[in-house]
């Protein structure tokens, strides 16, 4: 269940990876459908009231979940179904700096210094925070921007891969976090490998579409393609993570 804007490049980014999306939000085929996937990827970019219904009910579907935090800071409504979002036990919350700092403080009430969709933080200001939600909510937690954080509250692992050109993209981090979503599901036991080489695989991805790309559109596309090309050996010359504590 993703966002508007985000639908189409989170399809692709799936099926360009090798998994297989469905975009399946409305409330009376959530309980069919959802416990039938392998993952499951919640994000509130487009949050409505109709949604939420959706997103609690599939949340709560028995099956490893992803949440995407777009905005945390955006309204009081918006923080609130985040919240009540997160103590339904997501596998994974991936998020920029920005919403990682608001959905540690529980509150917007610092949320003049938030843009929005985008980041007004570098992801090492939302270290800490991802620290301690992390060791709050049982949640390994992943902080995108230059070089990712992906903590379970004890170790710390840096994904440094990836191209300054792909903020300039929207929705990259939503298709972060369905490849984050699709990893979990091939392994639901260690969720943080799972965040950890999806975010350093997607950003390896960038980097070789950027060798093309003009501009944002076409690295919007090379991205893809560079998703579904990807081997083995390109994957472990050139993927960057570090264990970091
Ligand atoms: N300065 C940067 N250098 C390299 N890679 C970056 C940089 N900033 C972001 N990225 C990469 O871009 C992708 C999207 O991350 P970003 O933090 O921009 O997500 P986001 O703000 O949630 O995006 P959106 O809401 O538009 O989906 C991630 O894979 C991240 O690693
Ligand atoms: C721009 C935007 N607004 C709501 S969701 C979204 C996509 C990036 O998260
Ligand atoms: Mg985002």
């Amino acid at each position: 269940i993703t966002n508007l804007v985000s639908m189409d490049i989170v399809a692709n980014a799936l099926l360009a990876a090798g998994a297989s999306p469905a975009m399946i939000h409305c409330l009376r085929e959530v309980p069919d459908f959802t416990p039938r996937c392998d993952a499951v990827c919640i994000n509130v970019g487009t949050l409505s009231e109709d949604w939420l219904p959706s997103m609690h009910a599939a949340a709560s579907a028995c099956r490893p979940w992803v949440l995407d935090p777009v905005a945390a800071a955006a309204s009081e409504f918006r923080m609130e179904a985040c919240l009540s979002l997160l103590a339904l036990r997501p596998a994974v919350v991936r998020g920029n700096a920005s919403e990682i700092l608001a959905l540690a403080s529980r509150s917007i009430a610092a949320s003049s210094t938030f843009k929005g969709a985008d980041s007004s933080h570098d992801s090492g200001d939302a270290l800490e925070a991802a620290k301690s939600l992390a060791q709050s909510t049982g949640t390994v937690i992943a902080v995108s921007g230059a070089v990712d954080y992906i903590t379970d509250g004890n170790q710390v692992v840096g994904a440094s891969n990836g191209v300054a050109m792909m903020q300039k993209i929207t929705a990259t981090g939503c298709a972060v976090t369905a490849l984050i979503t699709a990893f979990v599901a091939v392994e639901p036991s260690d969720a943080l490998v799972a965040a950890a080489c999806a975010l350093a695989i997607f950003g390896l991805a960038g980097e070789i579409g950027m060798e093309s790309a003009k501009g944002p559109a076409s690295l919007r596309m090379h991205l893809v393609d560079a998703l579904y090309c990807l081997d083995e050996q390109t994957v472990t010359s050139r993927v960057k993570i570090t264990l970091q504590s």
